[in-house]
């Protein structure tokens, strides 16, 4: 399945989450006979999905001019063709004198706060001069350096919507993830700045465009100032919800004219759907997107916020695990840490705890059971250190439980419990041998998810938040 990601100020098309982004498919690719046979992954196919033909001189210029579509951002010009620019109400006004507007210069001409049109970010830095290189992402077989642009977010010097005309409303949609409020705050105090004076949240998602007995949440600086100090969201989260239709038949009957969508990738594919069913009704409304996934899962971005706190605060469930299992005789701890589809988090918290010995991801399959198999490596470590301590990211060895094909209010897979079925596998393991094993399991889910934003991720909020809103009048 394929959606949209509404980045502030980037608008990415990428595989879903359950595809586990940064591990794309592999797909192969027959050329012809000049040419060797190449597999090439999913995120080097073309915009339609057919396969670059490399014995196409003009491939190269072709994929950068595929990857430009890609990357272009909708505009309300696009279907509003007469919408007038205005200049922009943002930074002119409300931004920090500087030491230099005191000197007597003119600050409005020696300002350079704007970004211009064309401005773009490159998305690769290391050249890898061979497809052998260690860690080599190559397109080609000669591993050739092809360029990848997306355009630079930051606040324009001409707006389309008028500030005291925009109603702007702002959902926080799926599960909880650090951070929330943060975004809700900048993006709040951003609205402000351009001189929005109608902002307000929707309750428990997208629930509240249905849910008669929610009401708006009148948003402003002052409700928001201090938000960021406590987890989870001001406005409350949900899953599931009404039909897009019903959604924008609401968004009109209020006047909502910015829409702010918070959320993952089901969040995601409903805000791509509004946004067309916005387009199919000429209703004009301007749906930004801020990726949030506590599993740092989307492709082409480093990091997203939320992960940062997570991976932080699960050393804390890690460590316990840990002083468990060295207290204890035999001791044998399990750590079951969030990642549907990927590892990211199980994988940088055992790296930066220096105290995990077997570490469990759903990109890497394995085996409980026979001479390889974890249990067996967990007797090696008993008997050579006298504990073990497994961190296991909740999607991985999902193969080796029943399936019972139950999804939540979204229609999300419910996935098994991986660390209990492990905890139960290595207590019936170690009866069997005659070894005795003290284990200790521990799921940290609902306590990391809850938490409020580290410090490094309160920045990355705030530049998301603020992006976003200054995406929404350009
Ligand atoms: N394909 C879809 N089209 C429209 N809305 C969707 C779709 N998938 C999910 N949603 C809605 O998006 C919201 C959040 O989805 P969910 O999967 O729970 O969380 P997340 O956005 O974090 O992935 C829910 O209200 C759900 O009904
Ligand atoms: O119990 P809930 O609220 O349905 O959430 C459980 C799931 O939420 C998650 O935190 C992911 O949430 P999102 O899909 O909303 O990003 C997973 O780690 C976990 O499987
Ligand atoms: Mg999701």
């Amino acid at each position: 399945m394929s959606h949209v990601v509404t980045l502030p100020g980037l608008t990415v098309t990428t595989s879903s989450s359950s595809s586990s982004s940064s591990y794309p498919h592999i797909h192969s690719l027959t050329t012809t006979r000049l040419c060797s046979k190449v597999r090439v992954s999913a995120q080097f196919k073309s915009h339609d999905s057919t396969p670059i033909d490399f014995c196409d001189p003009d491939w190269k210029h072709k994929f950068k001019q595929d990857f430009q579509e890609r990357f272009s951002l909708p505009h309300v010009t696009d279907i509003f063709h007469d919408t007038p620019p205005m200049p922009s109400t943002f930074c002119l006004q409300h931004r920090t004198p500087m030491v230099r507007d005191f000197a007597g210069s003119n600050p409005s001409k020696e300002w350079r706060g704007y970004i211009n049109d064309n401005d773009r970010v490159l998305l690769k830095t290391i050249y890898y001069s061979s497809s052998t290189s260690a860690g080599a992402e190559c397109i080609d077989p000669g591993c050739s350096w092809v360029e990848q642009w997306v355009h630079r977010a930051g606040p324009r010097e001409k707006i389309y919507f008028k500030p005291e005309e925009v109603k702007a409303a702002i959902v926080t949609c799926g599960g909880l993830c650090p951070g929330l409020n943060d975004v809700i705050r900048q993006l709040v105090i951003t609205l402000e700045a351009y001189g929005v004076k109608k902002i307000v949240g929707i309750p428990f998602g997208y629930r509240g465009f249905s849910d008669k007995e929610f009401s708006e949440v009148p948003l402003s600086r002052n409700v928001v100032q201090n938000i960021h100090l406590s987890g989870g969201s001001l406005l409350g989260v949900s899953r599931g919800g009404p039909a897009v239709n019903e959604i924008v038949d609401s968004l009109e009957e209020r006047g909502i004219n910015m829409l702010f969508v918070l959320g993952g990738n089901g969040t995601h594919a409903g805000a791509n759907a509004i946004h067309d069913e916005c387009r199919r009704r000429r209703y004009m409304v301007s749906v930004i997107g801020v990726p949030k996934t506590i599993d740092n899962d989307i492709l082409l971005l480093d990091k997203t916020f939320g992960f940062d706190t997570a991976v932080e605060e699960a050393q804390r469930a890690i460590n316990s695990a840990y002083i468990e299992a060295h207290s204890a005789y035999h001791g044998i701890g399990i750590v079951k840490l969030m990642g549907r589809s990927s590892g990211f988090i199980a994988m940088h918290a055992s790296l930066a705890s220096g105290q995990i010995d077997i570490c469990l991801i759903p990109e890497v399959p394995f085996k409980l059971h026979g001479q390889n198999g974890v249990l067996s490596h967990m007797k090696h470590l008993i008997e050579t250190k006298g504990s073990a301590v497994i961190c296991v990211a909740e999607g991985a060895g999902q193969g080796l439980l029943q399936k019972t094909h139950a999804t939540d209010a979204s229609g999300n897979a419910v996935l098994g419990d991986i660390g209990g079925y492990i905890q139960q596998e290595t207590r019936k393991y170690f009866k069997e041998i005659g070894i005795h094993a003290d284990i200790k399991y521990i799921d940290p889910t609902y306590m990391i998810r809850a938490c409020r934003a580290n410090a490094s991720d309160g920045i990355l909020c705030a530049v998301l938040g603020q992006n976003a809103g200054i995406v929404a009048s350009q």
